[in-house]
């Protein structure tokens, strides 16, 4: 019986990397969870044991936190793509190197109408992504960034359609001009290259999701997904595609006649499953290879 290793990847998941910048009395801080991970020529560590090629996740997870102070921590990409890098460098073995990043924000807290040097409240609006691989080493290096958002709860109580479908004997949905359109938005779009200002982008890409979200009138979700893609796309030339992963986060009205009380879209209940589905990329028709970009990137289609 013929048997051999399929494809193989190993690293140190969710490191917890906070740093703190301290070099005045106005504190800084990023908090990121980095995850890295490793792919290449391991078959040894599999089937024999022989780890002498593999760098431990430890080492993995130790690189990340020393980085954090010697390289410091600026935008998400720049630092994933340094341990991407170096990764490479120390581990003659290792064809490519995965290091996907998540940002959780942090606003000052305000003290007397002034924000305050060092006391800190987690922001609610998003968490920032990012997931860059980096394969072959010198001039034949490749880098892919994928960045993104994911936990943007959004909400629009009115502007959001839903009728036309297609109906069989199971069909009970009501047809409804009139709906609340709710979501848990997951977006992550490719770069075409790595000369980006990542900090700009992420702020101006997010802020026109939000806005498109807000503009459109929906007469289903995968229409808005599909019209803030586009959105992207139209004005973020650095991106070559954009895609969206979006549970359709039910609001049902609440059926109030058994008490003689009218209920004219004011009380809903908020399902929290079954949950539609929603997902879909939006792309340019001349965009750059995707390469290894979405390896190992689960939940989109
Ligand atoms: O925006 C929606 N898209 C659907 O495909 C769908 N299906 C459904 O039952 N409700 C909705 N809403």
């Amino acid at each position: 019986m013929a048997i051999h290793l399929g494809a193989n990847q190993y690293g140190k998941a969710e490191s917890r990397v906070v740093r703190i910048y301290r070099d005045t009395p106005r504190h800084q801080i990023r908090d990121l969870n980095v995850s890295s991970a490793l792919r290449g020529r391991f078959e040894d560590a599999h089937t024999s044991g022989d780890q002498r090629d593999v760098l431990p996740t430890d080492t993995q997870k130790n690189t990340a936190f020393a980085f954090a102070k010697e390289k410091g921590v600026g935008a998400i990409e720049d630092f994933a793509l340094t341990l991407g890098a170096h990764f490479l460098e120390v581990a003659p073995a290792a064809d490519g190197a995965r290091i996907a990043i998540e940002e959780y924000p942090w606003e000052r807290i305000s003290v007397d109408g002034e924000p305050h040097d060092h006391s800190f409240v987690r922001a609610g609006s998003g968490v920032r992504t990012t997931i860059v691989n980096v394969e072959g080493r010198g001039d034949e290096r490749t880098t892919y960034v994928v960045s993104g958002v994911q936990d943007l709860t959004l909400l629009k109580s009115t502007g959001s359609e839903f009728h036309g479908f297609l109906k069989d004997k199971y069909t009970t949905l009501p047809e409804t001009d009139d709906r609340i359109l709710a979501t848990s938005l997951v977006a992550r779009w490719r770069y075409d290259h790595t000369d980006v200002d990542w900090d700009k982008s992420y702020d101006q890409i997010k802020a026109l999701l939000l806005e498109q979200f807000a503009r459109i009138h929906s007469l289903a979700l995968q229409q808005t997904l599909y019209g803030m893609g586009e959105a992207v796309l139209q004005q973020h030339p650095e991106v070559a595609e954009i895609k969206f992963s979006a549970p359709n986060k039910h609001h049902f009205l609440v059926d109030l006649s058994p008490f003689g009380v009218e209920n004219p879209n004011e009380v809903f209940i908020a399902a929290d499953r079954p949950y539609g589905l929603i997902e879909a990329t939006v792309v340019r028709d001349d965009a750059s290879e995707a390469g290894s970009a979405w390896h190992a990137v689960p939940g989109f289609c």
